[in-house]
């Protein structure tokens, strides 16, 4: 209590990337809005130089964003928007510096695979901080939302609404609307899973194929993705896959997302150039999160036994590695 006054909650950001900033700028928004929240929200940049020489933190800090770079410290709303494999070593951090009223929400798409075991970003968050956390994941193609097009996002959490529905208002502008959902799992791995079907859609735009094949990509993806959440959590409900994280985030992501972009030009090159070399030449400093889904999901089918229910999920991988052509990504089914 400040004064008799309830302590304002404070924000702070984990990761700088392309949809850090442009939730940077949602967030802050709200929080010059509501009462509730403390107008200064930190982020916590990764140090490092661009490639004409400035260094990233000092880009931030000149935008018109209300963001500065200064330690999580003092914050008790933690957003985390890394890509999903840095987020281990960001948590390691952090570990230990935290308020203990601190709450956490993960933005992040992807999962973490140890010993072919999968644990979803939100619960490794959640264990090596000992802290809830919720998820927020949608249809959310980050440039599309910094010159504030309309788009919607779905809120997964646990347990309780109240602590949802801050963060929802957190999020929450006319042009970004957030649905609640009671289903942490389900939301995640929507997220997460839809990063290799988009995979697909490129492979099949590369080939020079149209819209019937595109849309059979994505039905077919649709189906492993909802199997494969049901199977690794029988509570994921089938609702979910029908939200903004769901059916909405594939479409969007099958047209317009990086994951497509950079497959479709891995076709365009005949496979001469890896992923990684074509991740540097047209992302510029963004990241896949596609490919390395793509391998880790591989990983619990070959463990599981789970090849022939998967085929689509399985065809991607082997087709990222060099294993099969893009060509077998319309031959799924051949006897
Ligand atoms: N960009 C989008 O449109 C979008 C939309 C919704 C969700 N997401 C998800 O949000 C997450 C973050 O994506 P993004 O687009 O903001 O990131 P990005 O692709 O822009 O990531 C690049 C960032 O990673 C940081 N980085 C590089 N090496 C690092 C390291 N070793 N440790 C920590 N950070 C390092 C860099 O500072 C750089 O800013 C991903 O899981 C992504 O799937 C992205
Ligand atoms: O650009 P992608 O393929 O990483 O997709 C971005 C977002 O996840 C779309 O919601």
């Amino acid at each position: 209590m400040e004064g008799g006054l309830p302590e304002k909650y404070r924000v702070a950001i984990v990761g700088s990337g392309n949809w850090g900033c442009v939730a940077a700028k949602l967030i802050a928004t709200n929080t010059l809005k509501h009462n509730i929240f403390h107008d200064e929200i930190r982020m916590w940049v990764y140090a490092e130089t661009l490639p004409n020489g400035e260094k990233l933190v000092d880009v931030i800090n000149q935008t018109n964003v209300n963001v500065k770079y200064l330690p999580v410290r003092g914050a008790n709303m933690l957003v985390f928007v890394t890509p999903h494999q840095f987020v281990e070593d960001a948590c390691k951090r952090l570990a230990g510096k935290l308020r203990g009223d601190t709450e956490a929400i993960s933005l992040i798409k992807g999962m973490e695979v140890k010993v072919d075991v999968p644990s979803m970003i939100s619960s490794l968050i959640s264990k090596q901080l000992g802290v809830d956390c919720c998820v927020l994941m949608g249809a959310n193609i980050a440039d599309e939302i910094a010159e504030e097009k309309f788009s919607e996002a779905t809120l997964g959490y646990r347990e309780n609404r109240e602590v949802a529905e801050r963060w929802a208002r957190l999020f929450a502008t006319p042009y970004f609307a957030v649905t609640p959902v009671q289903d942490v799992e389900g939301v995640e791995l929507c997220g997460t899973l839809k990063n290799i079907v988009a995979l697909a859609a490129g492979f099949v735009d590369g080939l020079g194929m149209g819209s019937n094949t595109k849309a059979a990509i994505i039905r077919i993806g649709l189906n492993e993705m909802r199997a494969f959440s049901k199977r690794l959590f029988p509570s994921v409900q089938d609702d979910t896959f029908f939200e903004s994280c769901g059916v909405a985030d594939l479409i969007a992501t099958c047209f317009g997302g990086r994951n497509r972009k950079v497959a479709e030009a891995f076709v365009i090159n005949e496979g001469k150039r890896t992923f990684d070399e074509l991740e540097a030449e047209l992302l510029q400093g963004q990241k896949l999160q596609g490919v390395l889904t793509a391998k880790e999901v591989y990983g619990v089918l070959e463990r599981n036994g789970w090849f022939d229910v998967f085929p689509l999920f399985t065809t991607i991988h082997d087709i990222c590695v060099g294993n099969k052509s893009p060509s077998a990504i319309v031959r799924l089914y051949q006897l």
